[in-house]
């Protein structure tokens, strides 16, 4: 709930084409202790005056000369899309009340001015218009923290899939490729028994920030859970474009992580898929790339390996092109 303080420092913008009834505003405002009050009596800036500060509440005065009140609403709404219009209309005619009201006012005041009634309305127009940006603000944290992961801050297995969607769609488009490549840490259940949990979460972080720091800003790196990750690319245009990439993640995370005082080393393990050579579906792509990833494991780990044969096994009993009918493993 919002507190006194909060409704007093909400934004608040008259808008009146009489300077006398801005004087008046301002001063009622004031001596009630609202410390952010502004004015303007040019109904064609309050479009953009709300999108530069979005005000918690717009005194609109409906009859204004140019553009008057009901249509400067129409340009609010545009702006509030799905939100709440924080528009509470001035007018000394009674027939506009309810017109204000269809037209997406959320109350009125009555000119002339009564005191008490102007600091009800306003006081209560606030605490929902503040109650209902905490909500806004309290759902778009939890959508966050549902579509990532809470010890690395990553994408996860969810927003991840869609992420890879959009890069398929994306290369589709510009009839290029992407790559998913499946990354699993080898030797980290050893460095949780001998260090404990605490030193496992740090390197899952440290690890994290290395993939990121390796990575281009468009690529997406994920944590599926445990020491797994992924890292998609999209629009490359040959499987040689992912190798690079690859080893240079295999290379950093080669490097010791210090801690403490301990020099702590592990390695990594990454299988690779490639749309649309491999599969064309992101399912399709993930198992393809789990499957490269223990070839990678079985065949020594620290390295990566490109699918070559595991589309075969997975998908079709056709047999491959033989360019592709071995398991590349490299290191
Ligand atoms: N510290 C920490 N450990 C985790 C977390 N999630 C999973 N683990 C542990 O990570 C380990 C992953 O197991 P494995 O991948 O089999 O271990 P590994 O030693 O890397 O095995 P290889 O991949 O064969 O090299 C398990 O011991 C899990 O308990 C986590 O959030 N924090």
């Amino acid at each position: 709930m919002p507190s006194r303080q909060d409704i007093l420092n909400a934004k608040i913008l008259i808008v009146d084409d009489s300077p006398d009834n801005i004087d008046l505003m301002e001063e009622i405002l004031r001596e009630e202790g609202y410390a952010c009050v502004s004015s303007t009596m040019e109904p064609e800036q309050v479009c953009p005056l709300h999108r530069e500060h979005n005000y918690d509440l717009i005194l609109l005065d409906l009859q204004m000369p140019g553009l008057n009140g009901f249509q400067v609403m129409k340009g609010l709404k545009e702006i509030e899309q799905g939100g709440y219009l924080p528009v509470l209309a001035l007018t000394a005619q009674p027939s506009f009340k309810i017109a204000a009201l269809e037209a997406g006012a959320r109350d009125f005041i009555s000119k002339p001015f009564d005191l008490l009634e102007v600091h009800k309305r306003i006081h209560n127009m606030l605490e929902v218009r503040l109650l209902y940006k905490e909500l806004a603000q309290y759902s778009k944290a939890q959508q966050e923290l549902a579509l990532h992961d809470a010890l690395t801050g990553l994408p996860n297995r969810r927003l991840l899939e869609d992420r890879i969607e959009t890069a398929l769609q994306h290369a589709a488009r510009s009839h290029a490729k992407a790559a998913v490549m499946y990354l699993d840490l080898d030797g980290f259940k050893a460095i949780n028994d001998t260090y404990g949990h605490a030193y496992g979460d740090e390197i899952l972080k440290m690890v994290s920030q290395r993939l990121l720091a390796s990575s281009r800003r468009e690529d997406t790196v994920a944590r599926l859970g445990g020491d797994e990750f992924m890292v998609v690319l999209g629009e490359v245009h040959s499987l040689s474009d992912a190798l690079g990439p690859a080893a240079k993640l295999v290379e950093v995370l080669n490097e010791p992580f210090f801690i403490n005082d301990l020099t702590l080393r592990l390695s990594t393990s990454i299988g690779i898929s490639l749309y649309p050579d491999d599969a064309e579906s992101v399912d399709a792509l993930i198992s393809i790339a789990d499957y490269a990833l223990y070839e990678a494991k079985r065949s020594g780990k620290n390295r990566f390996c490109t699918t070559g044969t595991a589309r075969q096994k997975t998908t079709s009993k056709l047999p491959l092109p033989s360019s592709q009918a071995e398991l590349a493993p490299h290191r």
